[in-house]
């Protein structure tokens, strides 16, 4: 799915160019749950930017299916730490908007906008307006707005740091629901070791200093079996190592 090949990005500032990635390579696969661990500044959202075709490496190439991602596309969705909803647009308008652009009928636009409010348990939601709603609600409304579009990937940042730990988890398994009936594939940014654990097959750990990846783990604790308080501290300690740049070989 995704070919991401020896990628630099570097910012133009006022005082100088800021290096964001530095020679990044990584392979994602249709269907995969990635998750990027790093400190803050480490290129975590510089990283969800040029995977998302919003920003355009300065060196490298990214393959997104075969083809050089040259710009955004709407096979790959993003949400943001803010949402990004219409304050003026109810809850229905918010999620039926990407068909409203894209000329749909109000047919089909009321028949998916209905069948994402139900997968999303936001049904009773629809005619409120973004202000009546929790943090945890609008996530789930900017969630139906990039899943109507019926997206290969959904790039989020941050997306269960505003969550308290019940709702975290039962958003957790409706991405996870999603994510196997439609075949998504799902990255996203977190600084939080345990979310990546609990969520991803993958974690990619950008170094402390910045720019790199430090490496790359396979996560156990997601294997069957494996859902052991042992194995979780196990993969707890091997990303700290990496973040704290002391290299486990068997990962790299
Ligand atoms: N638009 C920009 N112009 C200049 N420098 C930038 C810009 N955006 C990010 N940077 C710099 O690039 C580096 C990586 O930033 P980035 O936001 O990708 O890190 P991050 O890991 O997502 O951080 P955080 O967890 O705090 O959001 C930092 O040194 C940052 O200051």
């Amino acid at each position: 799915m995704y070919q991401i090949q020896h990628v630099d990005l570097a910012y133009k500032s006022a005082s100088g160019m800021v290096n964001a990635l530095q020679n990044i390579s990584l392979h994602i696969s249709l269907g995969e749950c990635v998750a990027i661990v790093g400190v803050s500044g480490s290129g975590k959202s510089s990283f969800l930017n040029i995977v998302a075709g919003l920003e355009k490496p300065t060196k490298g190439t990214i393959y997104f299916d075969g083809k050089e991602l040259k710009g955004p596309q709407q096979e790959i969705a993003i949400i943001f730490q803010n949402y990004g909803l219409f304050p003026w647009k109810s809850v229905k308008a918010n999620i039926a908007l990407p068909l409203k652009l894209a000329k749909r009928s109000k047919q089909e636009r009321d028949r998916d906008t209905q069948l994402i409010l139900s997968q999303l348990n936001i049904h009773d939601l629809q005619n409120r307006y973004p202000f009546q709603l929790s943090g945890g609600q609008q996530q789930r409304v900017a969630i139906g707005r990039a899943l109507i579009q019926k997206p290969k990937v959904l790039l989020m940042d941050e997306p269960f740091s505003a969550l308290d730990i019940l709702t975290k988890e039962q958003f957790m398994q409706t991405l996870q629901t999603i994510r196997h009936e439609r075949n998504l594939t799902l990255l996203f940014v977190t600084h939080n070791i345990d979310e990546a654990l609990m969520m991803s097959d993958r974690i990619v750990v950008f170094h402390t200093n910045g720019k790199t990846i430090a490496g790359i783990i396979e996560n156990d604790y997601q294997i069957e079996g494996r859902h052991h308080p042992a194995c979780m501290y196990r993969q707890q300690q091997r990303i700290k190592q990496l973040l704290k740049g002391e290299p486990c070989e068997e990962d790299i």
